[in-house]
């Protein structure tokens, strides 16, 4: 006999883009383009068991409300837009128990016209992307985490690789000077405790925090990934993440996820050249791919 172990369901997908005027100058203006997904949980057994669609709130319904909401409230910064979402659903639909929502927020930056910001032209100046994801029960459990994905780094000296476990299987020469690259794949869980409730959402994000953190996060993976003569990429991003503990203590974990863009040095003996680290070819596949978890250390009572 089949049961439904789990499931949900919702809209993914949903794109907007909203326009921010200044209050005293309408042409002064910011945006904000946006992915969103919306995922209910609840009393929808029956939807699957028995053909039953009385309980679902169709997708297309779950559409319209990301967009109208998106107009009638304000969505910056996304993680209180996120928080938004997820009162709105839990607290329309008596069935539903918890909503996960997750928004990415597609990058535009002002450029300079003749020395200063254009009031309202942008460009494209990387594919990197802030995301969140908001995880809201109707018992008022909550988990919320924003990511910044996407950002590709390259550094051409600082870096390098010795001392690891060597087998009969190993080729790889040790190096004290290679390339190092990656994409930049970090997530900061927020500490549920110390924010207390959804409702406290709104509020720190009025507070900046949310923005801050984010801004943290990106100095201080740049500032090491440049700074730091990089013993590997393990170390490195351990160190990028007892950072960002250390600055952020709204965060309760970091993680990233980091692939190893290789760069072979080419050897040129054979045309009796020399390669003293310049001429390298990108190697993308196969990539290391590294993850870790850094979350901080519970002190003992004593
Ligand atoms: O920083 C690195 N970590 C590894 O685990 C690894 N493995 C490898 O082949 N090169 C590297 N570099």
């Amino acid at each position: 006999m089949a049961y439904l172990q789990d499931s949900t369901y919702g809209k993914d997908n949903v794109k907007f883009l909203k326009v921010k005027k200044d209050k005293y100058n309408p042409q002064k203006q910011e945006v904000l383009e946006a992915t969103v997904r919306v995922l209910l949980r609840g009393n929808f057994d029956v939807s699957y068991t028995k053909a039953d669609n009385s309980p679902i709130v169709p997708t297309d319904t779950v559409k319209n409300t990301v967009l109208v909401e998106a107009r009638k409230t304000e969505v910056w910064p996304i993680e209180r837009f996120a928080a938004h979402l997820a009162e709105h659903f839990v607290g329309k639909y008596a069935h539903v128990s918890g909503v996960d929502v997750h928004i990415i927020q597609h990058k535009w930056t002002k450029y300079e016209v003749n020395g200063k910001l254009h009031d309202h032209s942008f460009k494209k100046d990387g594919e990197d992307v802030k995301t969140t994801s908001l995880s809201y029960n109707r018992s008022g459990d909550f988990q919320l985490s924003s990511t910044l994905k996407d950002l590709t780094v390259l550094k051409s000296t600082g870096s390098g690789f010795i001392g690891y476990n060597k087998c009969d299987y190993t080729t790889l020469a040790p190096t004290t000077d290679r390339i190092l690259s990656t994409d930049i794949d970090c997530t900061w869980n927020f500490d549920s405790k110390k924010i207390g409730s959804i409702k406290n959402i709104y509020k720190l994000a009025d507070q900046g925090l949310f923005d801050q953190t984010l801004a943290k996060v990106l100095k201080i993976t740049l500032d090491r990934f440049a700074l730091e003569n990089s013993p590997s990429v393990q170390a490195t991003m351990y160190n990028m993440s007892s950072d960002i503990l250390d600055a952020c203590p709204y965060v309760y974990n970091v993680s990233y996820s980091l692939p190893n863009k290789h760069y072979i040095l080419f050897d040129l003996s054979w045309k009796g050249l020399d390669n003293d680290n310049v001429l390298f070819y990108p190697s993308p596949n196969p990539n290391g791919l590294i993850k870790s978890t850094v979350g901080r250390e519970i002190k003992a009572k004593l």
